[in-house]
């Protein structure tokens, strides 16, 4: 579903290269989480496959499309097989829960029948039935997140992106966030995460790409967040 080949990353004005010949293969239905300290190459590893950045050596491939000889027309319809979620949530302050789920299928044109009828079923998966009319602020950290899942899933892409989806969650609501995930992953849609949360990779058990300083350091399944290192 996602393959890296010898792929570097050296960023303008930098001597460092943020990834450094890296080659990597997730399957599809794959959950992966990528590990490392902050400035290992996570953030860079996820930008390269959603092509918000190009790869300065080497090939990217998602879903068999060569993404860095992809045009740009292209890259919208690229990153509609592709969910994101983040630790900020990033959802509309003025909209409901509803309107942001809503909104994504909008953005896609899919008629208002299709609209009615999804996104309460993805509401409920998320678990957040009967807060449909509720704005962002109304919410926990945690609902708030689950709302940008739903919005990240309600178009059922094949792959869903996480970069620190916890990260502003406390420990029982991050494991809830990532026990939804995990179903969500038992559906067919390959995830991939990057995470500083050692209680949850070391929870789930499940495939870990380790990053230091832009290398692959470790790639196991079922592993832990530390890996005896
Ligand atoms: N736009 C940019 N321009 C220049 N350098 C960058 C840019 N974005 C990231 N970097 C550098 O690339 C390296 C990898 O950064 P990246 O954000 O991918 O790491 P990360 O593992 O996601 O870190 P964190 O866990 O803190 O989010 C770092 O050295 C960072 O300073």
């Amino acid at each position: 579903m996602i393959r890296f080949e010898n792929v570097s990353k050296v960023y303008p004005r930098s001597n460092r290269p943020a990834l450094s010949d890296i080659s990597l293969d997730v399957e599809r239905g794959e959950f992966v989480f990528v590990v490392g300290a902050s400035g290992s190459g996570k953030s860079t590893l996820l930008r390269l496959v959603l092509k918000e950045e190009n790869v300065t050596q080497g090939t990217v491939l998602v879903a068999g499309q060569d993404v860095g000889r992809l045009p740009q027309r292209k890259v919208p319809r690229l990153r509609r097989e592709i969910g994101t979620v983040f630790q900020d949530f990033r959802l509309l302050p003025n909209k409901t829960v509803h309107q942001n789920v809503a909104f994504a299928l909008q953005v896609l044109g899919r008629s208002r029948h299709a609209i009615r009828q999804v996104v309460p079923e993805t509401l409920e998966m998320v678990g957040l039935e009967g807060k449909e009319k509720r704005l962002p602020h109304e919410l926990s950290g945690g609902e708030q997140q689950r709302v940008a899942i739903a919005r990240a899933f309600v178009n059922k892409p094949p792959i869903l992106l996480c970069d620190e989806p916890t990260g502003n969650l406390d420990p029982t609501t991050s494991l809830d966030i990532v026990r939804l995930l995990d179903r969500i992953n038992r559906t067919g849609t390959t995830i991939v995460m990057a995470t500083h949360d050692d209680d949850i990779v070391d929870q789930l058990r499940k495939r870990v790409v380790e990053l230091d300083n832009g290398h692959v350091v470790r790639d196991e399944n079922k592993g832990v967040y530390g890996g005896g290192r």
